[in-house]
């Protein structure tokens, strides 16, 4: 596909800083030492515009130590002769090799493997009625984000596609501060309070005595722990479906989970959900996929992310608020401050607001993606929280645990925390500390600076600050859960009952797969005796292969931990809450396998290219070897990826063209058949022509019929002409354009 311009993407109006390179930013700092006295310590922005030039790597030339010495010799450290040993004078071999032994930092506690970008956003309109937050007041107004998505349980080496939940955390670098919306792509949560965190994630993390599994929920511990607290019932029907499989960052929906609070300039405050709702539709992958991928591409969504920055193919979100005035709080069913609660996007429309576009890599990951620390407390005026219990214990999670990961209190001067407004304050000094602060002054109130910002009765300061919203509280202090949390069900039965018949069918095989995994068998036996609570069908289809007893509603109130929780209210199902129902539909950006062998029809090839192109997507020419394949006409074809490296799993769709002869060749080559079946399995898009029809027919996946007619097989496109009929193309992109066939998983017998 050819690259969009980024013009597209220029702002009518930027008000932030002329942008810099991050390392630009580094060379100046540290060639001007302290900033002028009333500018911001290490203000500037990280704003580098999309697709401008990186900055050039160093030369070889420029080498020097961290001193700025000129190295002669790079390669040979200092030695007692020839053949002696190293001498221990040798700085220039001690400062390399000490700065190497420091190099990592910890990784996150949670979220530890993620991506990033950066890019910006813009609202649609005023939202002054709503909110005094700036950056949602301007339509002309570009702010800057940085964006990092993330799995929750594995390691910084894990791999993009475990099933998980995905981090989608947007910081927000506003001209009043930077704001974070730290959110996942599940809008609950596991647990409703912040004090069973920490069991939380011991439970889902590796076992402690021999740290297996990786990056896997399908263990003992995960399951005797939400089986336990069935607070986590609903979050775990999420999680079990392909919500937590994502064909990309690009295709998840992201939410702030918790309710938050929007205030006006008059002081009127409104409770706010907050959802990310992504342009190219929310997808998923097939489970078998997903795990082969873990395998074939370790890095499946970082590079997916990364590759369509790169080619201009900017991923986009609109920001959408479900708004809730104040005096309606309690007209849920629910309680608005329990995270384990969505409301029903059908009781409460989604106000779309804005959009964030994505559109450009970080320069390095580690100085960026690595060291950005996101906190749900970094609020701008206008923004606020709520008293939901778990994130009232985020507030405090994040700054304590940034301060040993980043290793300072300093770490918001790095220059991906940086505020990019006017920042000032008498904090002082500290580990790693960037900035220089002058003059003797570092209180307040005082009489000696100068400046009219800290006067010396504060009152400007607090006119133009961020005030909390005003709440009468007055309540005894208590240890307690709210009665109004108490409905762990409701939800969980919900979100069942909205999802389509092949969504249901993957849930319940999801819990299949990791029940099965579990070495205790009571456990098994509790998560049923608990879905049985959801769902008396959900909870038989998924005992029937775990070798334990039908499910048992009552067992389930017996095992302490199950408080009194009601029996799920009358729910009505939620149509938004099914990826298969929500509107999507293009295949901008999707990849297409063109298999080929000598003897292919070229012109099949050309124009199935170039209508892939027009539509958005792109493709691979993939053959058995790389070079050339000759095409039957006697053009050599050029092969972009070989059967060796690329695998059916990192393709959205298969075209098969005629291969004259040679598709009997193709049909004894183990790996192309296997690429084939594959992507059958995986419900993908087929098409095939001619021979390529033969050899799809041979293998059980079609047969072959008319030209351009879409066999009673869903998104299997077949035509008998050598040749690519008129109708082909577009009836190949149609199917597509509904991202699987997931009805075809019964029909497949077809080994892969
Ligand atoms: C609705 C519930 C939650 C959501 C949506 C959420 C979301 C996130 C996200 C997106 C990140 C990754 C940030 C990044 O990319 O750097 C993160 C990290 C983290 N979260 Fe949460 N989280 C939730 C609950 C909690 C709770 C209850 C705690 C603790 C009480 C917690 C503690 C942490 C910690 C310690 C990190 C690592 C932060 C860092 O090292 O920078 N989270 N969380």
């Amino acid at each position: 596909m050819a690259p969009r311009t980024p013009a597209k993407n220029q702002s009518p109006k930027t008000k932030t800083p002329a942008a810099k390179p991050l390392a630009q930013e580094h060379a100046d700092f540290t060639a001007e030492g302290a900033p002028p006295p009333g500018k911001v310590a290490l203000g500037e922005p990280v704003t580098r515009r999309s697709h401008q030039p990186r900055p050039p790597e160093p030369t070889a030339q420029s080498l020097t130590t961290n001193q700025g010495l000129a190295l002669p010799d790079n390669h040979n450290s200092l030695k007692a002769g020839l053949r002696g040993p190293t001498l221990l004078e040798d700085f220039i071999l001690r400062e390399k090799i000490t700065h190497f032994d420091h190099e990592r930092i910890p990784e996150r506690a949670v979220h530890a493997r993620g991506a990033g970008a950066h890019g910006f956003f813009q609202v649609y309109e005023n939202m002054a009625g709503l909110t005094k937050a700036q950056f949602l007041s301007d339509p002309a107004l570009q702010t800057p984000v940085f964006v990092r998505f993330s799995t929750v349980a594995g390691s910084r080496g894990s791999a993009d596609t475990a099933r998980d939940a995905r981090g989608f955390a947007v910081k927000f670098y506003t001209a009043e501060g930077n704001y974070d919306l730290v959110g996942n792509n599940i809008p609950v949560f596991f647990i409703q309070d912040a004090i069973k965190f920490p069991d939380l994630v011991h439970a889902v993390k590796p076992e402690p005595h021999n740290e297996i599994p990786q990056a896997a929920s399908a263990h003992d511990t995960f399951w005797d722990f939400v089986t336990l607290m069935p607070e986590s019932t609903h979050m775990l029907m999420w999680v079990m479906s392909d919500r937590a499989i994502p064909r990309s960052f690009r295709m998840m929906e992201g939410f702030g989970v918790h309710t938050f609070r929007m205030v006006n300039a008059q002081g009127d405050a409104s409770f706010v959900k907050f959802h990310w709702k992504p342009l190219l539709g929310t997808h998923g992958l097939a489970w078998d996929e997903a795990q082969k991928l873990a395998g074939k591409d370790a890095d499946f969504h970082r590079r997916d992310l990364w590759e369509a920055i790169d080619s201009g193919n900017f991923p986009e979100w609109e920001l959408g608020v479900q708004v809730v005035p104040e005096e309606d709080e309690f007209r849920f069913s629910f309680d608005l401050l329990d995270p384990t609660k969505l409301i029903p996007e059908e009781l409460v429309p989604v106000r779309r607001i804005g959009r964030m576009v994505l559109n450009r890599n970080p320069d390095n990951f580690f100085a960026e993606t690595e060291q950005v620390a996101f906190h749900p407390g970094h609020l701008v005026p206008g923004i606020d929280f709520s008293n939901d219990p778990l994130l009232q214990g985020r507030l405090f999670s994040y700054t304590d645990t940034q301060l040993s990961r980043l290793g300072s209190a300093n770490f918001h001067e790095l220059p991906i925390n940086r505020a990019q407004c006017p920042m000032h304050n008498f904090q002082r000094d500290g580990m790693h500390r960037q900035q220089v602060n002058t003059g003797r002054v570092a209180y307040e109130p005082n009489t000696l600076a100068s400046g009219n910002e800290f006067r010396v009765d504060g009152t400007q300061a607090q006119a133009k600050g961020f005030s909390s919203v005003h709440e009468a509280l007055e309540s005894p202090k208590i240890r307690q859960r709210s009665p109004s949390f108490d409905d762990h069900f409701s939800q969980a039965r919900m979100f069942w009952l909205s999802q389509t018949e092949p969504e249901q069918d993957h849930i319940v095989a999801a819990f299949q797969f990791e029940l099965s995994k579990l070495e205790t068998p009571a456990i098994r036996q509790r998560m049923v005796d608990n879905l049985a609570h959801v769902d008396g069908q959900l909870a038989a289809r998924v005992a029937a292969p775990l070798g334990i007893g039908a499910p048992n509603k009552q067992a389930a109130t017996l095992w302490s931990g199950f408080r009194a929780a009601p029996h799920p209210v009358d729910v009505q199902p939620s149509p938004a809450l099914s990826m298969a129902q929500a509107p999507g539909g293009n295949i901008a950006t999707r990849t297409v396998a063109i298999l080929v062998a000598n003897g292919v029809d070229a012109t099949s090839v050309q124009t199935m290219q170039q209508a892939l192109a027009d539509a958005g997507a792109s493709s691979k020419v993939v053959a058995a070897a790389l070079g050339t394949v000759q095409a039957a006409d006697g053009t050599p074809l050029p092969v972009d990826c070989s059967l060796l490296t690329t695998p059916s799993v990192v393709f959205d769709a298969v075209f098969l063209p005629c291969m004259g002869l040679h598709a009997a060749a193709m049909a004894a080559d183990g790996d192309a058949v296997h690429f084939v079946l594959e992507a059958y399995k995986h419900c993908k898009t087929i098409g095939a022509c001619g021979s390529g029809a033969g050899l799809l027919a041979s293998l059980g996946a079609g047969q072959v019929t008319e030209p351009g007619v879409v066999l009673p097989l869903p998104g299997v496109v077949l035509a008998a002409a050598g040749a690519l009929p008129a109708g082909f193309a577009p009836a190949f992109i149609q199917a597509m354009g509904q991202h699987r066939h997931w009805s075809r998983s019964g029909l497949a017998t077809v080994p892969a």
